[in-house]
């Protein structure tokens, strides 16, 4: 038996009884081969949340199994979405002064790390243009003042539609998106920040950190939201600092917890390993 088709399932519904097995029995009954499964009942929301990566024969492709699913995801309520897996998701960077997150996502994609087609560098500075121009992407000069601050957005939104994006990471972009913005990118824009949230929310977490004495420095990356630094967290890693370290010792080492953290909550999104719960996410590493 040949599968010349590899699909991912990812779902949320009310938890009760027998989904694992009406999942599972409707990708057996079609010749569908379970690769990879994981569920978890919140108790909490009382909502089950479940990925089943799965091969399928020839004719068990992304369209006829969102036709055969149809009916067993109505009768379970839920929230789901099928995606054949083979399908590189369309990926924006935005970026600002710091390229150190850029860089290392353009090196994960040209190296195949991050399973992602990069449509475009944009930016509010010019420093990095040049990083586009390497990488043979184009690049999106936005220039942002409090006067032009929405016409910049609704620019950066017409992009966004224009080349059919689906995934927008904040590499280090530091502009507070506005409410209108941050609702129509929501769960499809994730942010890195520069600290061990919820501490240090905002604007210069690194100075703020050294000042308070901490122990530990490290970076998260989560979907953004209209709350600046508030969205559902993805991902975190923190390292050891000490009382002898410099603010710019703070922010070398930061560098790379950020490249790593953002790199790794990226490529857990674009494999469909990360639902999300209200304010909160399952994440099926
Ligand atoms: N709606 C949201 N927008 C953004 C978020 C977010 O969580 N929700 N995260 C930020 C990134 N960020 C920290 O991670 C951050 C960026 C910028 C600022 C800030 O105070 N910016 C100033 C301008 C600074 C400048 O021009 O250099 C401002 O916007 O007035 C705080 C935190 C990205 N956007």
């Amino acid at each position: 038996m040949t599968y010349p088709n590899s699909l991912v399932l990812t779902l949320a519904c009310p938890d009760t009884v027998g989904i694992v097995a009406a999942v599972a029995a409707t990708i057996a009954d079609h010749g569908g081969n379970i690769t990879e499964s994981a569920q978890y009942g919140d108790p909490d929301s009382g909502t089950h949340f479940m990925r089943v990566a799965f091969k399928g024969p020839a004719g068990l492709d992304e369209d006829r199994f969102r036709d055969i699913f149809t009916p067993v995801a109505e009768r379970f309520g839920m929230a789901w979405r099928v995606r054949d897996v083979r399908r590189k998701q369309r990926v924006m960077i935005l970026v600002s002064k710091m390229d150190h997150c850029l860089v290392d996502l353009l090196y994960r994609w040209k190296t195949g790390q991050l399973p992602m087609d990069v449509t475009s560098i944009v930016s509010n500075h010019r420093d990095h243009e040049s990083h586009a121009v390497q990488a043979g992407l184009p690049f999106h000069y936005l220039p942002v003042t409090k006067e032009t601050k929405l016409e910049r957005e609704t620019e950066l939104f017409q992009i966004f539609k224009d080349e059919k994006v689906e995934l927008g990471i904040l590499a280090r972009y530091m502009q507070v998106l506005s409410d209108g913005l941050s609702a129509k990118l929501s769960g499809r824009c994730i942010n890195i920040h520069h600290s061990f949230l919820p501490s240090f929310k905002g604007a210069n977490p690194y100075s703020r950190a050294h000042e308070r004495g901490v122990k530990l420095i490290g970076a998260t990356a989560h979907y953004v939201t209209t709350d600046l630094d508030e969205g559902p967290i993805i991902e975190q890693e923190t390292e050891r600092v000490d009382h002898a370290m410099t603010i710019d010792e703070f922010v070398a080492i930061g560098r790379g917890i950020e490249a790593r953290v953002l790199a790794r909550g990226v490529k857990f999104h674009l494999e469909d390993r990360v639902l999300i719960n209200k304010n909160r996410t399952v994440v099926f590493r």
